[in-house]
Parts: structure tokens; sequence; C-alpha cells
């Protein structure tokens, strides 16, 4: 329970929380250490790693690893498949795709990986993850029915389904660079029906109106992906988001 206490902590008493999203897949190991750095300088408060293509492996663990040399934020690991679990985390998203058609993204992969996680004695944090409209690189790999953008209560029906399962997580994502961020009506609605159980929203997230917009709706957590990975000074941007969205 370590790290999701600490992030519920900080979502208490900060108002919201950031995570910073870096994709193994995106850079090398060194670089991905150094964004990591830069990231926590301006404030995250943890790091996810994982990505939907080709973030598993030595390249996997070398990045963690790598991070955890230069910073003590807790490392998340935010699995695409089974191949994304690694014993360097600290923790993971465990996590089902309720809006998924294909078993695999709803059962397989979490049978396939709860044993590494059982071994490893990194900490499984339950997730329930709904990917809406544009949905992006992941919606396409995770074969999704996604979520229309302006149908709140589809994503409520399954939100609260997701928390009668026991998922203490829900995670609102529009996918990687989406052109637009999950809408604050869909926040609010979904944050309504959750009460207590922590809200994470992400994708397309790229600025700090952008993020207070989310935060105010009723996101506990907001997640920075693609900025971090195009910035060319990701303190300065991250430390705008991160003042916008604490309170
Ligand atoms: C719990 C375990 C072991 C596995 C869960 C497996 C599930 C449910 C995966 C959901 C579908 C999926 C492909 C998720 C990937 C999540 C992720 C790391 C998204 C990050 O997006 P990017 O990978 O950065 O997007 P790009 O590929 O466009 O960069
Ligand atoms: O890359 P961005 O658009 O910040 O999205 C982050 C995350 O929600 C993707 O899984
Ligand atoms: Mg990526």
């Amino acid at each position: 329970m370590q790290v999701e206490k600490y992030l519920n902590d900080i979502a208490e008493r900060e108002g919201t929380v950031h995570l910073t999203l870096i994709d193994p897949a995106s850079q090398s190991p060194d670089e991905a250490a150094e964004i990591a750095l830069a990231a926590a300088q301006g404030g995250t408060d943890a790091i996810m790693v994982g990505g939907s293509t080709g973030a598993g492996g030595m390249l996997l663990d070398q990045t963690l690893l790598k991070i955890k040399e230069k910073t003590d934020k807790p490392n998340i690991l935010f699995p695409g498949n089974s191949a994304g679990v690694s014993r360097y985390a600290d923790a993971i998203f465990f996590m089902s795709l309720l809006n998924s058609r294909d078993i695999s993204f709803i059962t397989s992969n979490q049978v396939m990986g709860a044993p590494v996680v059982y071994k490893s004695g990194i900490e499984p944090i339950s997730m329930a993850y709904l990917i809406v409209e544009p949905g992006g690189t992941v919606g396409w790999v995770g074969d999704a029915k996604l979520i229309p953008k302006n149908k709140a209560d589809i994503a409520v029906a399954y939100a609260l389904a997701g928390k009668y399962l026991g998922m203490h997580y829900t995670y609102l994502e529009a996918g990687s660079g989406a052109d637009e961020a999950v809408r604050p009506e869909m926040i609010g609605a979904v944050k309504h029906v959750l009460g207590d159980n922590k809200l994470i929203v992400g994708g397309g997230i790229r600025d700090a109106v952008t993020a207070k917009r989310c935060a105010l709706a009723g996101a506990d957590m907001i997640v920075t992906g693609t900025i971090v990975e195009k910035s060319s000074n990701v303190t300065a941007r991250i430390e705008e988001i991160v003042s916008a969205i604490k309170s």
C-alpha cells in the first residue's frame, strides 16, 4: 500500500497529483533518466513507465534502473501487456481495459503478469482503464470500443462497474497525443459516482490551462507524457502544470 498511500495522501493534501509518463521505447535509458530528473525538479509526484508498443525486456529494466539512479520519486509501471512487468519498479497500475473487445486486455495479460508481480514484490494498484475518443494508439492496440467524448453517462457506467468490481483507481484515457483531452463534463460525472475512489485523467494534456480544467472538474491525478518527450525545457513545462493543479 505504500505507493498507493503516497499518491492518495498527496491528492488529499495538495488537491491533485501530477504523474509523468515515460515510454521506454521513445529514448535511451540515460535520456529517460534525464527526463525523469527534470520532471522531478519541476514538481512531478511519480514516474509512470510504459508504452503500448515495444516497452518490455531489457530496455524496460534499464530504463527503470537509470531513473532510480537520478530520482527518488516512485516508479509505477503502466504496462501495455504482460511483458511490461519489471521487478525494478516500485508499483504497477494493475489495470483491466474494461471497454476492450479483446479478452486479452481484460483478463489474459493480467493472468500472465500476476505471478511476476507476486514474485517481485512490487505493489499492485488496481485500476479500471477506460479509453475515450479519440483513443490514439492505445485505443487501436487495445481494441477498445471507444467511449464517445460527449457521452459522459457511458463513462459513468464503466466507472461504476470498475468500482463495484473493487478497483481502487479509474483512468480516463483520451490517448497519447490526443487533439482534445477528456472533457470536464465527463470527468465531473465520473468523479461524482466514484466518491473517494481516485480518478486519473490523461491524454492530450499539454498546457496548464487544460490541466487545471481537468483538475477542477474532478481529476485526482493528471498524467502528461508527450510534453516531456517533445519539450526542450521539461522542468519549466512541468512546473507550470504542477502549479496550476495544486491547491
Ligand atoms: C496488468 C497487466 C500485466 C497488463 C495490463 C494490460 C492492459 C490492460 C493494457 C491496456 C492496453 C494498452 C495497450 C495499454 C498501454 C498503456 C500505455 C502504456 C499507454 C501509453 O501510451 P503510449 O504507448 O505512450 O502511446 P504511444 O504508443 O502512442 O506513444
Ligand atoms: O502523451 P499524452 O498526450 O500526455 O498522454 C499521456 C497518457 O494519458 C497516455 O497514456
Ligand atoms: Mg509513447
